[in-house]
């Protein structure tokens, strides 16, 4: 706690920068020895030693190919980790504000305080970036962080737990790995922070777990994230772009689209479009394919499989239990009562729902829960901003998928089913402080504050109304003097109470 003031963070994100690094140098020095490693289930992690460094390092062997994983993992992280090291100084700084008329000659700003301990709760999908990226935040913001990795990727949590250590001073921020029972004795802990990421279920229960202490929380959290492809648009390209969106990380990502909203005429064409940018992208046999994944483990896999009971399959469908392998499959004529439209897919299927036009789209997403993202192809300005005004989502894409991540100055977050808070550069910042609102007065000038002391009389009102509602409209020079007419003012009314 207080620690921004006593410790070097900067020195301290440098180490985690390292880290980052190291991760990123072990999976190419790994992968060239072993380039069919993506066979192995997906985040398998094994501590190891580099043999040109004395520094451990982690060989991380994903089920596709170091370049993936670094693409939508790691990058990622050392942007965000290279940014707050920049601009830490600057978002520390007390923040000077707009002052009134009674508060002219003060100091007025906001100061960000660290919280004090902030709960990190990750998820396995991302299993870095959802648990150190808050956590570069908690850092950055001066507050201590226990970090609680999903237990589903059995192994990155393990490497977590035996790396953070190395890098990061220990006692500040503690791994705790573990399942449920574990997650539920720490949420009986109080915390000043809990940043959680998973699914909207056990949300509910972290909030209701917070609120016993009054614990202010982050939740980042799914949905089923809408894409409507407009009529008017570039088709083969909305369909790569969308392809790419939904089988990165075989659907297992938070704001991949999870189905294809269009106009019937369409159909034909997004499903041959779609099937053209998967043989680009993952060759006529994905499960040969380095950049193509698995699914995490068979709970999901089934899970994933019982969605398609009630649906017809346009391209793919095929499909190996043992070893967690479904292919991209696009499925034709879903509607809105079938199985996958139920809840989140989290998984490689791609589900189309024919609708009239625009409108009707707009209905159909606003019946659902408020999603995570929302995505529209259209060239048409008139469709992506009526789409962006009718509707409402954790975040708006006109004509492409996913990238919102990537950019750090745009809060990351949900709005309603899909979460509350955000985060990202400056917002993680500011997400896991406290802005302390701070006004520093001195002790003269005491016959200005006589508007606001009794005996209250009509006069001393209509002044106070004055200066408090209506000098804003003055401009600085009229501010200015307005102040020394009020200076004037106090220092006659202090004399004649002196006298
Ligand atoms: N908004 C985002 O940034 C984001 C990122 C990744 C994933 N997600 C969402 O997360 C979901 C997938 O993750 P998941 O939920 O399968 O992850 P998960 O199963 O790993 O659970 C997340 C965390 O919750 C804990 N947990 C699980 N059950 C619990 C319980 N009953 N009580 C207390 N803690 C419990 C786990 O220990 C784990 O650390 C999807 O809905 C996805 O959209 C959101
Ligand atoms: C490579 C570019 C431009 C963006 C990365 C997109 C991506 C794969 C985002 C995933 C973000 C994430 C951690 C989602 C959580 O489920």
């Amino acid at each position: 706690m207080l620690k921004r003031f006593s410790l070097d963070l900067e020195g301290e994100l440098s180490h985690f920068f390292q880290i980052i690094k190291d991760l990123a140098e072990s999976t190419r020095c790994i992968y060239r020895k072993n380039p069919n490693l993506y066979d192995i289930p997906r985040t398998l992690w094994m501590p190891t030693h580099h043999a040109h460094s004395r520094i451990p390092v982690v060989v991380f062997l994903y089920p596709q190919s170091v370049e993936v994983t670094q693409l939508h993992e790691t990058l990622g992280i050392e942007s965000e980790i290279d940014l707050t090291i920049r601009k830490l100084k600057d978002w520390a700084a007390p923040r000077p504000v707009e002052k009134n008329l009674l508060t002219m000659s003060d100091t007025v700003y906001v100061h960000p305080e660290p919280l004090g301990v902030v709960l990190i709760i990750g998820a396995w999908n991302y299993p870095w970036a959802v648990t150190v990226g808050p956590l570069i935040g908690a850092i950055a913001a001066g507050n201590a962080a226990v970090v609680k990795p999903s237990e589903v990727c059995v192994h990155t949590a393990k490497v977590m737990e035996d790396l953070l250590p190395i890098y990061i001073d220990k006692e500040l921020y503690p791994v705790v790995t573990g399942g449920v029972p574990e997650t539920q004795e720490l949420l009986r802990q109080r915390f000043d922070h809990i940043f959680y990421t998973g699914n909207s279920m056990v949300g509910k229960l972290i909030m209701e777990a917070a609120a016993k202490n009054l614990t202010p929380v982050t939740l980042e959290l799914g949905g089923k994230s809408p894409c409507y492809i407009d009529k008017n648009c570039d088709i083969t390209i909305a369909c790569r772009r969308t392809a790419w969106g939904k089988y990165t990380n075989c659907g297992q990502t938070c704001i991949a689209p999870d189905y294809i909203l269009c106009e019937p005429s369409m159909q034909d064409r997004i499903i041959e479009e779609i099937k053209k940018a998967l043989k680009e992208f993952y060759t006529d046999n994905p499960k040969t394919c380095a950049d193509y994944g698995r699914i995490i483990n068979q709970r999901h896999f089934k899970r994933i499989m019982n969605m398609l009971d009630d649906c017809t399959i346009a391209a793919g469908g095929e499909n190996d239990e043992a070893n967690c392998y479904i292919a991209p499959t696009v499925l034709r004529d879903v509607k809105p009562e079938a199985k996958v439209m139920q809840e989140e897919i989290f998984g490689p299927l791609l589900p189309i729902i024919t609708v009239g036009g625009v409108d009707e789209a707009i209905e159909f997403i606003n019946k659902g829960e408020k999603p995570l993202a929302l995505y529209v192809f259209s060239s048409d300005n008139k469709v992506i901003d009526r789409i962006r005004d009718e509707t409402s989502s954790g975040g708006f894409v006109a004509n492409d998928c996913l990238v919102h991540y990537s950019i750090s100055s745009l809060p990351f977050g949900g709005v309603g089913n899909s979460g509350m808070g955000c985060y990202h550069g400056k917002y993680s910042f500011d997400q896991l402080s406290h802005l302390r609102g701070c006004l520093i007065k001195k002790l003269n000038m005491e016959g200005v504050n006589n508007v606001r002391y009794p005996p209250h009389t009509p006069k001393k009102l209509s002044w106070a109304r004055f200066i408090l509602l209506k000098s804003s409209s003055l401009g600085w020079i009229g501010r200015m003097a307005m102040l020394a007419i009020l200076v004037v003012v106090a220092a006659v009314a202090l004399q004649r109470y002196l006298h």
